[in-house]
C-alpha cells in the first residue's frame, strides 16, 4: 500500500505533471519552481498500451530531461495500488511506474481536485466571467465541469490555505420545478429510476434533454450527438436543441447555485469541462445566472457570487502545476495517494 506522507513533504523537482482524461492525456514537466511549465502534445489514450508507455513516447523520448517524481490527476476513484481509469483501459500502478520511468516519487490525484487546485488561482485572461460581480472576496469556491461526465469540486479557503474537496456531487438528485419542467422530466432518462444531474448536464445528458423535450412535443427527435445539439441550439435551426440549450443553462444554474450554498462558496462558481466553453454565447443569457440567484430566501447572497466559465485549455495541468511549486498553499491529504521508491 502507498506510505503516508504530508503535503509539507514537497516533491523533488524535476516534476513530471500530466492530466488523464478517458480520451486524451495531457503532460508537462516542471524543471524548477520558477520556471514556466514544457508542455508536451495530447497523447490518444486508445493510442498506448498502458500509461507507462505513453509517458516513455510521449515525454520521456522527446527530453534529455529524467523527471525525479511526478502528479497525475485521473478520471476514477483512486484507492489501493492499482487505478483503473474511466471511460479508458489503462490501469495506472505508481509502484511499477517508479521503476519503469526511474522516478523517486508519485502522487496520484483526482481529476476534479485538479481542476480546483487551479480555480484558487486563474488569471482573467482563463476566465470569463458570467454577469460579472466584484471579485474581491478571498473565500471558498466551487467547480462544476460538464464533459463526459459532470464533476463537481469544491475548493474550501481556511486557515490561509485551499483544500480542494473532491466528491460525487454531479450524481445528486434533480427535480422538477415549473410547468415546462413538469411536461419534460417524465421522459429524462432515470438511471435506476433517478434523474440524477449527470442525466442531464453532461455530453450524453444533453441528448437525453433533447430526446425528453422532443417527447415531450410529440416529435421525432434527430439521431443528434451532444456537439450536434448544441451546433443546432447556437446557430437557432432546431427550436428542439434551442430549448435543450436553455434548460441546461438553467439546470446547471440550478445546481451551480445549490453547490455555491453548501459550500458557501463567496469566493466565486466556475464552469469548467469541455462543454462550458462550447456553450458559453447560452450560458451568458440570462437562463443560468437567473437559476443561480433564484435561490429564496438567499437571493441577496446568490446575486453577489462571481460565476465564471473557466477557457483555460489545459486548467487542469495548471492546477498541478501550482501545487506542485507552491504545496504549502494547500491543504491536498496524500494519504493512500503517494508512493515513493
Ligand atoms: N460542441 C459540443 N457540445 C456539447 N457537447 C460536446 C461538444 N463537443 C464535445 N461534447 C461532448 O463533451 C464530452 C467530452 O467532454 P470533455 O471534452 O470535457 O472530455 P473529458 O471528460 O475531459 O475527457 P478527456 O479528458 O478524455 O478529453 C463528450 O460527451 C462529447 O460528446
Amino acid at each position: 500500500m502507498a506510505k503516508t506522507f504530508s503535503t509539507s513533504d514537497p516533491l523533488s523537482f524535476p516534476i513530471l505533471i500530466g492530466d488523464i482524461g478517458g480520451t486524451n492525456a495531457r503532460f508537462s514537466l516542471l524543471v524548477d519552481a520558477y520556471a514556466e511549465p514544457r508542455e508536451f502534445p495530447i497523447v490518444h489514450t486508445a493510442d498506448f498500451p498502458t500509461v507507462d508507455a505513453a509517458i516513455q513516447a510521449g515525454v520521456m523520448d522527446k527530453t534529455s530531461l529524467q523527471p525525479r517524481s511526478a502528479i497525475l490527476a485521473v478520471a476514477g476513484p483512486i484507492r489501493g495500488d492499482e487505478i483503473p481509469l474511466t471511460n479508458c483501459d489503462w490501469v495506472i500502478k505508481p509502484k511499477d511506474m517508479i521503476s519503469a520511468l526511474g522516478l523517486e516519487d508519485v502522487v496520484i490525484i483526482n481529476d476534479f481536485e485538479a481542476q480546483a487546485l487551479a480555480i484558487a488561482n486563474m488569471p482573467d485572461e482563463f476566465r470569463e466571467p458570467i454577469a460579472p460581480r466584484p471579485d474581491t472576496m478571498v473565500a471558498s469556491r466551487v467547480v462544476l465541469g460538464p464533459g463526459t461526465g459532470l464533476g463537481v469540486a469544491g475548493l474550501v479557503h481556511a486557515e490561509e490555505r485551499w483544500i480542494p474537496v473532491p466528491g460525487e456531487g454531479g450524481h445528486i438528485d434533480v427535480g422538477p420545478r415549473t410547468e415546462r419542467d413538469y411536461q419534460v422530466f417524465p421522459h429524462i432518462k432515470t438511471i435506476e429510476g433517478r434523474i440524477a444531474a449527470e442525466q442531464i448536464l453532461c455530453g450524453r445528458g444533453m441528448v437525453n434533454l433533447y430526446n425528453a423535450i422532443c417527447a415531450a412535443d410529440g416529435i421525432e427527435a434527430k439521431p443528434y450527438e451532444p456537439k450536434d445539439v448544441s451546433h443546432a441550439g447556437l446557430d437557432g435551426s432546431d427550436p428542439q436543441a434551442v430549448e435543450t440549450l436553455s434548460l441546461f443553462s438553467t439546470y446547471l444554474g440550478r445546481i451551480a447555485g445549490d453547490m455555491a450554498m453548501v459550500f458557501m462558496a463567496r469566493g466565486g462558481v466556475y464552469l469548467a469541462g469541455g462543454i462550458s466553453q462550447k456553450i458559453l454565447p447560452a450560458l451568458k443569457k440570462p437562463e443560468f445566472r437567473a437559476a443561480f440567484e433564484d435561490k429564496a430566501p438567499h437571493n441577496a447572497l446568490m446575486q453577489a457570487i462571481p460565476t465564471y466559465v473557466v477557457t483555460h485549455p489545459l486548467a487542469a495541468l495548471a492546477g498541478l502545476a501550482t501545487y506542485a511549486r507552491t504545496p504549502l498553499r494547500f491543504g491536498l491529504a496524500l494519504d493512500g495517494r503517494r508512493w515513493r521508491d
